[in-house]
């Protein structure tokens, strides 16, 4: 593989600009502008020349192949921060015939010398997305091959079920059919229930990772618009005192104590004066049953039974005009309320992602879908079946860590990437 380099830090001006190189003579090409660099590893303080040109003063340190990031011989220039002398180096390294990195290429280059698997990478790319605390950990622990680690487990059941299996069939009396024995069944059973409870915990994973969804809903005038906007601590949405002012569903994201929440403000539910008025209830009915959540919002107090789904939140609104004794009521005038209502909807999500599985991509839940398609009536099952169903099984773990299939998920997930990771 050719010699790629990217700037790995984010770039514009700051303390440091790290430049990294990768392939096979990095340290050559380093040691031609910075001198020797004897061991791998260690951190030398050097001048970094173009001929007899200073380019700057700069620490480097390379790392030999197989025990590097990418897998490959790598270097790094911690650089000052300027985006001028990241430029100059730039064009030092394209004269030597490096050539920049494309999005995400040290990580693909990573996964293809087996240094990560595909839901590490995956894990990364979601740590670098990452906003809130509980994305953070979520992809942390992906990124560190929880899933991986998990799957190599499931992996070794299978292979012992395989061998139990194999060698009934190598004993078998020509005479008579051979006898699967019982441990096959209990291994394969409690692999079942852990692809069970990672399939039921799939949804709330996958809303940790993108975040869940809360839509406040009510009459208009009702006061939903001026709630986003106290939480928002400025104007999101539009306010008047006209009924039927929010016509589209408005977006807020928001870090709800390390929760990544979007607040959806859409418009009051009542029958529609006119066209464009009656399509944005629409909207809102629907994005309003498909959230996690209904905050329902009224000066009485009152939900929507139209729309209302057991656990959903019901707050009485303009509590400074209407005080209310019993249930959850907020004033965004005077914000009172205000963390209860916040507290109240945490409550409730935070119960949600409580259930989060390992797995939180579409890709992940079908290669388990399908690894639990196959072994889903194999009691009874013959020998040779048997066998069949469970090599399948381990193809579909394998299909999990992109160890068969990955080339074309590649392409979709390192888009995501940035160039330099
Ligand atoms: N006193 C008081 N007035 C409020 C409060 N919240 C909203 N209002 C007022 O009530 C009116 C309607 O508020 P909005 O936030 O636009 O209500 P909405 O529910 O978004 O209305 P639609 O967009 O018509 O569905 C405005 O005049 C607000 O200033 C509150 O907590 N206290």
């Amino acid at each position: 593989m050719d010699l790629i380099y990217a700037e790995a830090t984010p770039s514009g001006r700051g303390g440091v600009s790290v430049v990294r190189i990768s392939g096979e003579g990095a340290k050559s090409v380093a040691e031609r502008m910075a001198g020797p660099l004897p061991k791998a590893r260690h951190a030398y303080l050097r001048e970094i020349l173009d001929g007899d040109d200073l380019l700057d003063r700069a620490l480097v340190m390379w790392f030999e192949a197989g025990r590097s990031f990418t897998g490959e011989e790598v270097v790094e220039i911690h650089l000052h921060g300027a985006p001028v002398i990241v430029r100059r180096l730039g064009q030092v390294l394209r004269a030597q015939g490096l050539r920049m990195a494309e999005a995400g290429e040290f990580t693909r280059r990573a996964f293809l010398h087996g240094k990560m698997d595909l839901s590490e990478v995956e894990g990364l790319g979601d740590l670098l997305a990452a906003e809130t605390e509980s994305q953070r950990l979520a992809a942390l622990r992906m990124s560190h091959g929880e899933l991986a680690r998990k799957a190599d487990g499931w992996r070794s059941l299978l292979i012992r079920a395989s061998a139990l299996v194999e060698s009934s069939v190598d004993f078998a009396d020509e005479d008579v059919p051979e006898k699967v024995p019982d441990e096959v069944f209990g291994l394969l059973d409690e692999f079942k229930a852990e692809l069970d409870f990672q399939i039921g915990g799939y949804a709330a994973a996958e809303r940790v990772r993108n975040g869940f969804e809360v839509a406040i809903i009510g009459p208009p005038n009702a006061g939903k618009s001026s709630l986003i906007n106290r939480i928002a601590r400025r104007e999101v949405a539009l306010v008047s005192d006209i009924a039927g002012t929010t016509r589209d569903i408005i977006e807020l994201r928001l870090d709800l104590r390390g929760l990544a929440v979007t607040l959806l403000d859409t418009a009051g539910l009542r029958d529609a004066r006119d066209e464009l008025e009656s399509r944005g209830i629409d909207r809102a009915r629907h994005r309003a049953e498909a959230a996690d959540l209904r905050l329902h919002l009224s000066p009485h107090g009152k939900a929507d039974s139209s729309l209302w789904q057991d656990g959903d939140l019901v707050v009485a609104s303009k509590a400074d005009l209407h005080p209310h004794v019993d249930g959850l009521s907020v004033s965004s005038v005077t914000g009172t309320g205000l963390d209860q209502v916040l507290d109240g909807i945490f409550d409730i999500l935070s119960q949600k992602a409580a259930g989060a599985a390992l797995i939180s991509r579409e890709r992940q839940l079908n290669a388990l879908l399908a690894a639990r398609a196959v072994i889903e009536d194999v009691h009874g099952l013959e020998a040779e079946l048997l066998a069949e169903a469970i090599r399948q099984a381990a193809a579909s773990l394998d299909h999990l860590l992109g160890r068969i299939g990955a080339e074309d998920y590649l392409e979709v997930i390192f888009t995501s990437f940035c160039i330099g990771k």
